[in-house]
Order: C-alpha cells, then structure tokens, then sequence
C-alpha cells in the first residue's frame, strides 16, 4: 500500500484556541516528508495526534488505510518515534539498553539488537555507557530504540533538536540511509531548513495551525525564484547603461553586485556571458542564485499573513 499515513479534516482546539485547524495530509510509501514551521505553528500538536498522545478535537488520522482507535493498536507495530529527547538508563551500555527496550516489546533477539546497532551506526560504542555518550549519540540510541521493531514509519518530533553542527549532519546522514537502504518512511519536523533542503522529498508548511503549502522537492525545484548575478572587482558607473543597451534590465545591489531577473537570460547564463563579452563587459564573478528552502519558507509565510 502506497499510503502510510492520512490525516483527515484533523484539529485541536486547547479551550478557545485554536492549535491545529482542518489539516488533510498524506504520507506515502518512501517519502522523507518534512513538516516545517514557525514555533507554535502546531506540528508538536499535530505529531502528538498523529501518535495518540493528543485526541483530536475533529478528524481523524489513519495508517495503511485503518484509523487510529483504542481498539486498534497493532498499527504500533509499525510505527517507530521519536518525540523529545529519549530516556535511556545511564548506567548502562548501549548494547545493555537496547536489549532491556528490546525485552519490554518482546524482542530477545541479540541479532536483531546488533543490527539495530549498525542501522543508527553506533557499534562501536556498544559497550559504552549512555552516560558517557554525545548527545548526537544519545539522539541515535533514540532512535534505535524506535527502530528496534522495524517499523514501516518513522515520526520524529525535531531530531536534531540541541545538536551541534557535525551532530546535525550526522543525523541527517543517519536518516536518509534509513530512507534509502533499509526503505523507512519518514515523517519529521525541523527548525533547521538548510539541513532539510539536502533530505527531505516533499514537504508541509504549516502556519498559524493551517497547512498553507504541500510540494514535493523537485516541485520546489521548479518554483523557486531564480535569478542572474553579476559581481564586478571594481566600481564601474556606466555597467547599468552598458547593460541596458544590451536589453537587460539590471537591479543594482551593493558591491558592485546586479542581478538580471528575465526568465530568458536565467535559463541561458551562456548566452548573456557572450553578450557581456562581445562589449568587453567582464564581470568577476557570474552565477544563477537559486532562492533557499529557507527563503521560500520565509516568502510564503510571508505571503500568508507573516
Ligand atoms: N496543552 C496545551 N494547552 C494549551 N495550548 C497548547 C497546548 N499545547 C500546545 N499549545 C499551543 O498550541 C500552539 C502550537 O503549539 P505546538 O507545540 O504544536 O507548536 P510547534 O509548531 O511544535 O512549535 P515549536 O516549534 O515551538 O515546538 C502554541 O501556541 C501552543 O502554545
């Protein structure tokens, strides 16, 4: 089945106000789905939801076709998450703890805790007691702990939320070689939108509880602004007339900086460099700026309200 998770018409209300309102959602099969927003946009709210942590106050969520109900908890078998940061004893080892997670889901199988160990690439500190590991460490015992059952989905509340920057990238390695080798579907939200751009294959955008934008990356891709750059070693007056005379219509920014917006002159850099060649124009540096995930992200809150 292709779709893993639907979220229907879903909202919460906390007394009079309103913290997630009429969301419809899908996560399919593959998908590293990233939900973004601002802070209180409602994706905590929405993830406890979708883990039955927080009952909605209209909608419903469902996975592989059947809804989420007290009366059908096998679906936790195939769901694995990560909400916070995880408990884990430290007084024990890795391996220790794994394997007492393990027993509490019935799974006594050694092999499957050293695999588990390889999947979130922390082997080598089977032995090593929580207590002396890295948070980025103690973020993938996390989420070995939610593997540990080999869940289908994985829904995960800002993974890397408190890490350093190598920590963060090893995260984000870490998750798309789940994605990619071991076939795990990702649901997860962050802050940290350059890390996202480089993982994620669709993504939500959630604002003031409403999600007020869904697209896939290579839809992202294609809609995000793109523009022409020039940059000059030295101050040049007569540049924007040159350029004008060559039917351009150049902004110009500061540091001898100018960009070209036209959609034809951004698709063929090429030919505007011959251009700017034949007037003996030579700028120091010439390239195509594609707007950031994180731009986008700003432009289309923006675009809704701020
Ligand atoms: N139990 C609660 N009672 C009252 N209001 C709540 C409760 N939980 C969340 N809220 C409110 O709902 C809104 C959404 O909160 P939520 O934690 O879901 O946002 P978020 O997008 O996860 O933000 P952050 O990125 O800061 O974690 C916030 O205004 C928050 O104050």
């Amino acid at each position: 089945m292709n779709e893993i998770v639907r979220i229907d018409n879903l909202s919460k209300k906390f007394g009079s106000f309103v913290s997630v309102s009429n969301l419809f959602l899908t996560v399919n099969k593959g998908d590293i789905y990233g939900f973004l927003g601002l802070n209180g946009s409602g994706k905590t709210t929405t993830i406890r939801m979708l883990l039955g942590m927080v009952h909605p106050t209209k909608g419903s969520v469902s996975y592989f076709g059947k809804k989420l109900s007290d009366h059908n908890q096998a679906i936790w078998n195939q769901v694995g998450y990560m909400v916070e940061t995880p408990y884990a004893y430290p007084n024990l080892s890795v391996k220790e703890n794994l394997t007492l997670f393990g027993k509490l889901r019935g799974i006594n199988s050694q092999r499957q805790i050293e695999e588990t160990m390889e999947m979130i690439q922390i082997s080598a500190y089977a032995n090593v007691k929580v207590k002396y590991l890295s948070l980025g460490n103690t973020q993938k015992l996390g989420l070995g702990k939610a593997l540990l059952h080999r869940p289908s989905i994985l829904i995960l509340d800002e993974p890397t939320n408190g890490l350093d920057p190598s920590g963060i990238v090893d995260m984000r390695r870490l998750l798309y070689t789940l994605a990619k080798d071991h076939g795990v579907t990702i649901f997860l939200s962050s802050h940290i939108l350059d890390e996202m751009e480089k993982l994620i294959t669709r993504m939500g955008i959630l604002h003031h509880g409403q999600l007020i934008r869904e697209l896939t990356m290579n839809d992202f891709k294609a809609v995000r602004k793109k523009s022409l750059r020039l940059k000059f070693a030295n101050g040049n007056p007569s540049v924007v007339t040159q350029l004008k005379r060559l039917g351009f219509s150049p902004q110009t920014l500061e540091n001898n900086e100018f960009i070209i917006k036209d959609q034809h002159s951004v698709n063929h850099p090429e030919q505007v460099n011959k251009k700017l060649a034949s007037c003996t124009i030579y700028p120091s540096n010439f390239w195509v700026q594609q707007e950031t995930l994180e731009e986008y992200f700003i432009r289309t809150i923006k675009q809704n309200g701020g």
